[in-house]
């Protein structure tokens, strides 16, 4: 079965990135946990980053705040691909801090990031790359989005008049 990786700088990321998680487990995807830093775990940020592709996962999503390097370092070691979730941690700057370090990579090292705490988004984005090679999960993506439009659908219902 194909896994995501969802991982973060510290268990202070962990309210916002559980939205990742709580996605990925409703596509039926199986999801591995882990807090790396790449400030406060080095040797452990490395050996996650050379070795993810070994254990099946097929996507890392990485959440961190303040200077968020987890994202960029993650990306620089591993072939797969990488979503950073921007968190607004608790002494940020309004969470610029983290959207920029980990939005302003340089060529050659993409990490492709989602909204500050859009940790949800990221959990779709994943599951849609999960789905290009796997029409299980392309499925529930389809069933997913028809949800979202049967929402705007009834909600227009409740408002027009
Ligand atoms: N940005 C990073 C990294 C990293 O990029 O490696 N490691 C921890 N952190 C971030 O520090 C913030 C505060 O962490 P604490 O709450 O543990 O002090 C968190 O948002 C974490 O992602």
């Amino acid at each position: 079965m194909s896994k995501v990786a969802v991982i973060m700088g510290s268990t202070s990321d962990l309210p916002v990135m559980q939205d990742a998680i709580d996605i990925l487990e409703g596509f039926d995807l199986e999801v591995e946990v882990d807090i790396v830093s790449a400030h406060r775990t080095p040797e452990k940020l490395f050996e996650y980053g050379i070795t993810a592709h070994e254990r099946g996962i097929k996507v890392i999503i990485a959440g961190a705040g303040g200077a968020a390097h987890l994202p960029g370092m993650i990306a620089s070691l591993s072939p797969l691909p990488v979503i950073g979730v921007p968190v607004k941690s608790s002494n940020s700057i309004d969470g610029w801090d983290s959207v920029l370090s980990i939005l302003q990579m340089p060529g050659g090292v993409p990490v492709a990031t989602v909204a500050l705490n859009g940790a949800k988004n990221a959990g779709i984005l994943a599951a849609q790359i999960i789905g290009t090679s796997d029409k299980c999960t392309l499925d529930k993506i389809l069933v997913y989005k028809e949800g979202l439009k049967e929402k705007v659908i009834e909600g227009a219902k409740k408002v027009k008049k």
